[in-house]
């Protein structure tokens, strides 16, 4: 059969891991898609030194490529908003097919991507851009697709979970543990990205539109980085029986779907908690599977490739059949383009238990005052620890609390931090419970 012939744009961490995985599983992979796959152009400015590109075009104009006629599939790997938009619309109008590892892209720019590519009948496939090498979109979109799926939750950025497990199990600094992450390849072009939640969010947001059939709304998600995690937190979390872990969380409720990332307690004896380094996990509850887990290498070259690949057979298997019978893009044939079935639900409405950490001067009436304030909000407190301190000094209060709605929390948070006894900001941390007990 004709060969599939893929340009690849960006040739970088993952383009790099593409051609590899590309050309090494060559004979492998002809066979699963029932024609050989080929690289007919790269468009890169720089020489990737991982790679042997003799004998393969190259350009430094990445748009060439999008406007090259022999290429049928656009590989875009450069990363960002802008220019890797305006290259995936120009692959769409010009009729290619597009494989994309950039989340940031899809979340923000995907519903006109999507529609772009469905009046031109073509397909933009991005299993890459949500947990690297895991297959959770194929999962959600064809595996799952009989069960009305009731919460999802993941640990979704690489670099991250890989500073938070060194800091607690190697005792090693956040600054130290990120620039590794970045000479390992795993840390996006602006790493506060992945520090800050944004990237986590922006896979979140795709996660959630595949699982509920909404559009995606990357502006409605509620996103709390991990740069203010300290290692005090790590382990007074531990000494309570928990993991701080930073998790995407989307869940349908009666008043709509939370669309949530931050910094979670998680009991050590979930999976969830169990998952150390680079490496990421998505939870999912679906009402007839119960929970299912996704676990795998979360970024990385060969990982991240691993999937472009898989997206390229499922083009190279797919390209003649008539697009209005293959798998929808993000699984609903008719996505609700409002989004007025299931509305996002603002943060403040949501509910959580939290843990608290403040430092208090070790006065008599202390502890009372912090107790009256919850109470007012109607916060009643599950645990508290407090350390033995010498009269005047300051002493870390350690709060876990049951459920209780944001918007009370906050105005807790705010009563306790204007306490003359009370020194700094609050630490809230919230309670991961999800009932995976199907
Ligand atoms: N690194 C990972 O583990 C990983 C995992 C999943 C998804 N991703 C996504 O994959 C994409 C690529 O990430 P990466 O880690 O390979 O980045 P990278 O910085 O290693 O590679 C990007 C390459 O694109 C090139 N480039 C950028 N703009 C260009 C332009 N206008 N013309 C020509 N070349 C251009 C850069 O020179 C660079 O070589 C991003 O969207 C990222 O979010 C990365
Ligand atoms: N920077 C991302 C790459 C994978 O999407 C991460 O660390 O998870
Ligand atoms: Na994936």
């Amino acid at each position: 059969m004709k060969p599939v012939k893929v340009g690849i744009c960006g040739l970088g961490t993952v383009g790099g891991g593409t051609f590899n995985v590309l050309t090494r599983n060559a004979d492998e992979i002809a066979r699963r898609a029932g024609r050989p796959i080929i690289v007919e152009q790269i468009g890169a400015r720089r020489d990737n030194p991982d790679c042997d590109i003799t004998g393969v075009s190259r350009t430094h104009d990445i748009f060439e490529v999008a406007r090259n006629p022999e290429i049928d599939v656009l590989v875009e790997l450069i990363g960002g908003y802008d220019v890797a938009y305006e290259l995936v619309m120009e692959a769409i109008a010009n009729g290619k097919h597009v494989v994309t590892a950039n989340k940031a892209l899809i979340a923000v720019h995907g519903n006109e991507i999507f529609r772009a590519a469905a009046e031109k009948g073509v397909m933009v496939a991005f299993e890459a851009a949500v947990a690297g090498g895991i297959p959770v979109i194929k999962s959600l979109r064809e595996g799952l697709g009989a069960n009305r799926i009731q919460w999802l939750a993941g640990i979704i950025n690489g670099t991250g979970n890989f500073i938070l497990s060194a800091m607690r199990d190697e005792g090693r600094s956040f600054d130290d543990v990120l620039a590794e992450a970045q000479a390992l390849g795993y840390a996006e072009a602006d790493p506060t990205f992945d520090i800050e939640g944004i990237d986590a969010a922006h896979k979140l947001t795709i996660l959630a539109s595949i699982a509920f059939g909404v559009p995606l709304q990357f502006d409605k998600a509620y996103t709390e980085g991990i740069s203010r995690i300290t290692a005090e937190d790590i382990e007074q979390a531990d000494n309570l029986g928990y993991v701080i872990k930073h998790l995407g969380i989307t869940r349908a409720t009666g008043k709509g779907l939370e669309l949530r990332v931050h910094p979670t307690l998680i009991p050590k004896e979930r999976l969830l908690a169990n998952v150390h380094g680079v490496k990421n996990a998505i939870e999912v509850m679906g009402d007839a599977v119960g929970p299912t887990l996704y676990y795998g290498a979360g970024a990385g070259a060969e990982p991240t490739a691993s999937a472009v690949v898989a997206d390229l057979l499922d083009v190279a298997r797919d390209i003649s059949t008539d697009h209005r019978y293959r798998v929808p893009y993000l699984a609903f044939s008719e996505v609700n383009q409002h989004g007025d079935t299931l509305p996002i639900m603002p943060m403040e409405d949501i509910e959580t238990a939290c843990y608290l950490r403040l430092q208090a001067v070790d006065r008599p009436g202390v502890l009372a005052r912090v107790a009256t304030i919850l109470a007012e909000q109607g916060i009643s407190i599950e645990a508290i620890i407090q350390k033995e301190a010498t009269e005047g000094e300051l002493v870390p209060i350690i709060l876990l609390t049951h459920r209780a709605r944001e918007l009370h929390m906050n105005e807790a948070i705010r009563q306790l931090e204007a306490l003359v006894d009370v020194a700094g900001s609050v630490v809230r941390i919230r309670v991961e419970d999800l009932d995976d007990n199907a």
